[in-house]
């Protein structure tokens, strides 16, 4: 039986980066005879140009329909200002919120090979392998109301409103006890409780959720100390359940310690494991059309990908192995080269993986 990917390059790298998964896929398809179908659809900034807006109902429509979504990463400088087509009901947020993706997982492992292009020491990040588990259609992101507004005194004045219901806790306490109980079976709630309302909510759920799963040790964490523990001595996290702000925050600093941003995946799933998939990072701007982005974060998201929603757990470890095989022979991208490493581009690394993949 065939399955439907629809593949969003977005803008800036995301065009580049996802070139290379697609060849990723391709050739795991080939060998594993996977029936991969895929489409491609307007996100964000290409949807823009092409169509006036950052999330065509045409892309909506594939998008709930097919099996799965592959995205790049989109946005940038030549959209954000004009557009801000990153509004809740619009682009990205509008593609997450709509499609109901409440849960997006960002595991952050470091790859050992990689142990010297982490910001911290080797002792503190060797064998490190956290799951950020992060609230994605709530939270301050989708709360009204919001906007700017005009006081009294003629200034004006940017406001968001930060909260949470109790099923939309409970849902997501849950996807992260299930996680937990199947890793490491410790669970990190991250809040701001000593402040805010909507996260002293937050804690009360998961205590409540706590006894339904005995196995698991769960423990409460304010962000600010938790971004603190992160860096400072980050393996005592298994599974971390954050809001959607404080998870976006989070997981970017757990990707620096697996090496570079450029190596962090993530799955954003729906209640019934159908998802998007896409790398951490964003488009880029920065060193876009250079042929120097890291394709491994989107090629492991591809791996996610078939791991959780198209049930193909024998190709997403040949990829991951694929990627592993590559590190071992020493290529890098800037972004994760050090001495004694060979420096490659984006289309030498996802061609390398593509290799590595035919002759395992
Ligand atoms: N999921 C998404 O589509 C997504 C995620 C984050 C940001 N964005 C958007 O992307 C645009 C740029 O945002 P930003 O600059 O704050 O964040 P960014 O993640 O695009 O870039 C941050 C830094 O990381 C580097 N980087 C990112 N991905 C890399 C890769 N694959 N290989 C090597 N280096 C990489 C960049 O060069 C930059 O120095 C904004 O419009 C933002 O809204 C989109
Ligand atoms: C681009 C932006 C809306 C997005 C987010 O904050 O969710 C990004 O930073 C991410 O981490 O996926
Ligand atoms: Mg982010």
């Amino acid at each position: 039986m065939s399955k439907k990917v629809l593949v969003l390059p977005g803008d800036y790298i995301g065009p580049e980066i996802m070139a290379e998964a697609v060849k990723v896929l391709n050739t795991v398809d080939a060998r594993f005879g996977l029936g991969l179908e895929l489409e491609y659809g307007l996100l964000g900034g290409a949807a823009i140009d092409e169509t006036g807006v950052p999330l065509p109902d045409a892309t909506l429509e594939r998008a709930r329909e097919v099996d799965a979504i592959l995205l790049g990463a989109v946005g940038g400088p030549k959209w954000d200002n004009v557009e801000r087509h990153l509004r809740p009901e619009r682009g990205l947020l509008g593609i997450r919120s709509q499609l109901g993706l409440f849960a997006n997982l960002r595991p952050a492992i470091l790859y050992p090979q990689l142990a010297d292009a982490s910001s911290l020491k080797p002792e503190i990040v060797s064998g490190l392998d956290i799951l950020i588990v992060r609230e994605l259609t709530g939270g301050i992101y989708f709360g009204e109301p919001r906007g700017i507004r005009e006081l009294e005194n003629g200034e004006r004045e940017g406001y968001n409103t930060y909260k949470y219901s109790e099923s939309e806790i409970r849902r997501i306490g849950r996807q992260a006890f299930e996680a937990a109980r199947k890793r490491g079976k410790k669970l990190c709630s991250v809040d701001k409780a000593n402040v805010l309302e909507a996260t002293v909510l937050w804690r009360e759920i998961m205590d409540e959720l706590a006894p339904e799963y005995p196995d698991v040790e769960l423990s409460h964490m304010y962000v600010d100390n938790a971004a603190m523990q992160l860096v400072m001595r980050p393996k005592q996290f298994d599974v971390v359940v954050t809001g959607n702000m404080f998870g976006d925050i989070l997981s970017d600093t757990a990707a620096m310690l697996t090496g570079s941003i450029g190596m962090l995946p993530s799955a954003s799933l729906d209640k019934d494991g159908r998802g998007m998939y896409e790398p951490c990072h964003g488009s880029a701007p920065d060193i876009a059309g250079e042929g120097k982005a890291n394709p491994l974060a989107t090629i492991l998201s591809a791996a996610m990908m078939l791991r959780y929603t198209l049930g193909s757990a024998e190709a997403a470890d040949a990829i991951e192995a694929a990627v592993s095989k590559v590190l071992d022979a020493g290529l890098r991208t800037p972004d994760i080269h050090s001495e004694g490493t060979h420096l490659v581009g984006t289309v030498e690394m996802g061609e390398a993986v593509v290799t590595a993949l035919a002759s395992e």
